[in-house]
């Protein structure tokens, strides 16, 4: 995906990205202070909120190839195992509930499947997003601080997810996050924010396919 002269204006704040390459079946990072613009970044590339001005280049991934995951997920009103299928029902896949049950023990939530969703705890409940979001085969899964509220465990269980994905079939990943433990143990490309602008990108060359070394690259941004 290929962003260029992105610029969005919300109230005082100002988006104003030149240029940024997300490299597709790669996971990317993107680290800032509070405020820099991550979210509305996402936002944009979700197609939730339209920029004043600026070309995304989606390189053939289609909208509903794209999951967005948010920081306080939305859930039905209805049971944990209902959620989990809604992706697959409206594209009209029958859920095999062999794999959803594997998938609900994995997450330490096969217990809990036949109660209501709003009975779960914030963390379980990022669980199940991130189960919802993963289980229709997304081309592209943005993750907006949904780590925060994971016990290490379960951060450690996502993260080894994430990685058995990537060795099955890489999709391109966003992960927006202030773990930046996280971060570092997962990504394969960071990108740096300030003020609205990416003013770094740092990748580790061949980290799932071999050498494992990191390179920097300045300026690439144009910032
Ligand atoms: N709907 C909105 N209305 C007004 N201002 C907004 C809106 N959405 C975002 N902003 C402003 O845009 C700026 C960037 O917000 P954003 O949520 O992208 O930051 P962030 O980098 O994700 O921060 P954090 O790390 O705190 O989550 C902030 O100053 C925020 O107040």
């Amino acid at each position: 995906m290929k962003i260029t002269d992105l610029e969005k204006k919300i109230g005082n704040f100002c988006l104003q990205i030149d240029h940024l390459d997300i490299e597709p079946g790669r996971i990317h990072g993107i680290i800032g202070p509070n405020g820099c613009g991550k979210t509305v970044l996402l936002k944009i590339l979700a197609g939730i909120y339209t920029p004043d001005s600026g070309i995304i280049d989606y390189e053939g991934i289609g909208f509903r190839e794209i999951t967005m995951l948010s920081q306080r997920p939305y859930l039905m009103d209805a049971s944990v195992y209902k959620n989990l299928i809604y992706p697959l029902q409206i594209r009209h896949i029958h859920p095999d509930e062999n794999k959803t049950d594997e998938l609900l023990r994995k997450a330490g939530l096969l217990g809990q499947k036949r109660q209501y969703a709003r009975s779960l705890s914030s963390g379980e409940r990022q669980k199940l997003s991130f189960l919802r979001a993963v289980i229709f085969q997304p081309k592209l899964v943005m993750i907006d601080e949904t780590f925060s509220n994971l016990d290490t465990e379960s951060e450690t269980l996502f993260i080894e997810m994430i990685r058995e994905i990537q060795k099955k079939e890489p999709i391109t990943w966003i992960i927006v996050s202030h773990q930046l433990e996280a971060v570092h143990q997962l990504c394969e490309t960071i990108h740096y924010m300030e003020k609205g602008s990416v003013i770094k990108n740092e990748t580790i060359a061949g980290r799932y396919r071999g050498s494992g070394q990191r390179e920097i690259e300045k300026g690439h941004t144009g910032a």
